[in-house]
């Protein structure tokens, strides 16, 4: 179990706090998905989580133990950007970081083995590290996050700005580690990849968490609370705003809506009705939210990619 209380930090010349008091915990084994916008906080969140950056205040236990006793074998972070030589080999690179990250001589050769293989760049070995394609990179990122064989893996975007073959090899082997037994926290601002590859997730903005939970659990739970609505062709403006007098809806884009009420059925009537006698219709409607997307959007009232 990962336990993360009241954890809080501002960085220096800033008044804003980038973080501010955050609780969370993640089961041992978990696959977990850290949600939010750009800006949220989640890499300040994965930096402390991994001792690369103190936190103002607060406490990280990993297991038992104090983050402060933690070894490479504990926790690994894999960063947002590419953290590597390029103009050294992929071998010499995991070399590089196989001592740095104090793997035993003895067991140096196998691990590099495991991590390339893992991460499929064995018939990369001797190529510059800058010469790879930009989703051999993000591999060659996962494999040094690896060379330490840690329990507990931390990724920070690591699918950003490649192709959905390479992305879908990272998910997939993010999949296997997760099946042997390795713990991975998930950082995107991606909502479909995380629905996608997390049972568990914690959605985050301006350094607080907004939820946390199983995504089903997360996703039932505001069946009760809101109404979300798709309707076509979108409404011209005096209807639109009927709609948001009449029933104190939100529009998301010039077609969805959703409506904050303790009643989703008579907001529901009530939408059919302020519709009727005009040409638009209600394509689809749902008592709650379908989608981490539509959640993030039911918390904050902004979309996720604001
Ligand atoms: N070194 C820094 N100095 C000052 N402010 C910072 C620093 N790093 C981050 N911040 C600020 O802290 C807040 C949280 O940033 P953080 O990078 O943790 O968010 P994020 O969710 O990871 O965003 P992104 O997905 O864009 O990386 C933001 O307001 C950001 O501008």
């Amino acid at each position: 179990m990962i336990r993360l209380s009241g954890i809080g930090k501002t960085y220096r010349n800033t008044r804003q706090r980038a973080l501010d008091g955050i609780d969370l915990n993640i089961a041992a084994g978990a696959l977990f998905g850290l949600l939010g916008p750009n800006g949220a906080g989640k890499t300040t969140l994965l930096h402390i989580l991994t001792g690369i950056l103190a936190a103002d205040s607060g406490d990280v236990r990993i297991g038992d133990r104090p983050l402060a006793t933690r070894d490479p074998s504990d926790i690994a972070l894999v960063p947002q950007e590419l953290a590597f030589y390029p103009t050294l080999s992929v071998r010499a690179n995991l070399d590089f970081y196989a001592a740095a990250t104090r793997v035993p001589r003895a067991e140096r050769t196998s691990r590099i083995a495991w991590a390339a293989a893992t991460t499929k760049l064995q018939q990369h070995m001797d190529q510059p590290a800058e010469h790879l394609s930009g989703g051999l990179k993000r591999r060659l990122n996962l494999a040094i996050g690896l060379l330490g064989k840690p329990r507990v893996l931390v990724l920070d975007e690591p699918t950003v700005g490649i192709d959905p073959q390479s992305r879908n090899f990272i998910l997939d082997t993010l999949r296997q580690l997760n099946a042997a037994g390795m713990t991975l926290i998930y950082a995107s601002h991606y909502m479909e990849e995380v629905e996608q590859l997390c049972r568990q997730v914690a959605i985050i903005d301006h350094g607080r968490i907004l939820c946390a939970g199983e995504i089903g659990e997360l996703l039932s739970g505001t069946a009760n609370n809101s109404l979300h609505a798709d309707l076509d062709p979108a409404p011209d403006s005096a209807l639109r705003q009927r709609i948001e007098t009449a029933c104190a809806a939100h529009f998301v884009d010039a077609q969805r809506l959703w409506i904050d009420t303790q009643h989703p059925g008579d907001a529901l009537r009530m939408l059919e009705h302020t519709l009727t006698g005009s040409r638009v219709r209600l394509r689809c409607a749902r008592y709650g939210c379908a989608t981490l997307e539509a959640l993030f959007l039911h918390l904050t009232r902004r979309e996720l990619r604001d």
